[in-house]
């Protein structure tokens, strides 16, 4: 699979007079998963909201799927393909891990046209049952279907986020700091996760993490932020060597720096 996907050139964003981020250029390819790395305050998660629409840009322009999206919000980027995690859940705390997909489920047939539950059911579509019960499967969270979300760990909490962002059929998934809180164990089986999602869907990815284990296992390209400016962009190898990473790096080791 080859073609952009997602594309950002000049991309300027401030918080009133303070510019954050000072004409960024990005670019996704198709099936391709981008990490945005650098230090506390660089601009990442800022530069991350413009992307998925929770910011207004001041300058520059992204495109997605051919289509200029500066302007649109971030529920229209959604429905267009672009999935989206959050550093801190999102999920309906007090309903179950299976009635949360399913919620899921029935916004992305209403987002299709479709029509939705109708006002008189009380209970959902057989077929979304079966599909809700396929995407906890696939996230291995079965098990736990009938949990409600509140009660459910951090980290299967974090399964159950991605299986609600697949549920809306996403050619791109947003993740932003996916591994955060996470321990060791948790964080190989999410990356392994990722890993079999791109591999089986073919989804692209852009992700934010401070863990540079996650991001060799995952990225194919990465981005390094300093100041709100790319001060190297290229593939893991590329910007390992990097003079540019290795001095906003010096001091610190580059592989576990919490920034
Ligand atoms: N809502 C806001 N209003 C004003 N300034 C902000 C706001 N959010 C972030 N900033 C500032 O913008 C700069 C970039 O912040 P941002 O959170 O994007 O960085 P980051 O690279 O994601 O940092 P971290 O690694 O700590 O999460 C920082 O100086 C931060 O203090």
């Amino acid at each position: 699979m080859t073609g952009l996907l997602l594309e950002a050139s000049d991309l300027r964003v401030s918080y009133g007079d303070f510019e954050v981020i000072k004409g960024v250029d990005l670019h996704v390819e198709k099936g391709g998963a981008l990490a945005i790395i650098g230090p506390n305050g660089a601009g990442k998660s800022t530069l991350f909201k413009a992307l998925t629409g929770e910011i207004a840009t001041r300058g520059g322009r992204v495109v997605f799927r051919g289509e200029d999206v500066t302007t649109l919000p971030a529920d229209v980027r959604t429905i267009a393909g672009m999935g989206r995690t959050f550093q801190v859940s999102r999920v309906f705390l007090e309903l179950t891990a299976i009635e949360n997909v399913v919620v899921a489920l029935e916004s992305r047939d209403r987002a299709q046209g479709g029509r939705g539950r109708r006002w008189w059911r009380t209970a959902p579509e057989p077929a979304i049952v079966d599909e809700a019960k396929a995407l906890l499967e696939q996230l291995k969270i079965a098990h736990l279907r009938n949990s409600v979300a509140a009660e459910i760990s951090h980290g299967d909490r974090k399964r159950l986020e991605l299986a609600l962002a697949l549920a809306l059929e996403p050619v791109i998934l947003m993740l932003d700091e996916p591994t955060a809180g996470m321990a060791p164990a948790d964080r190989r089986q999410i990356v392994d996760l990722i890993l079999d999602i791109r591999r089986d869907k073919g989804v692209a990815v852009v992700m934010t993490e401070h863990d540079m284990d996650v991001i060799f296992s995952i990225a194919d390209q990465v981005l390094v932020l300093n100041y709100g400016e790319v001060i190297a962009s290229g593939t893991v190898d590329e910007v390992r060597n990097s003079p540019a990473v290795r001095e906003v790096y010096l001091g610190k080791d580059m592989y576990n720096a919490e920034g």
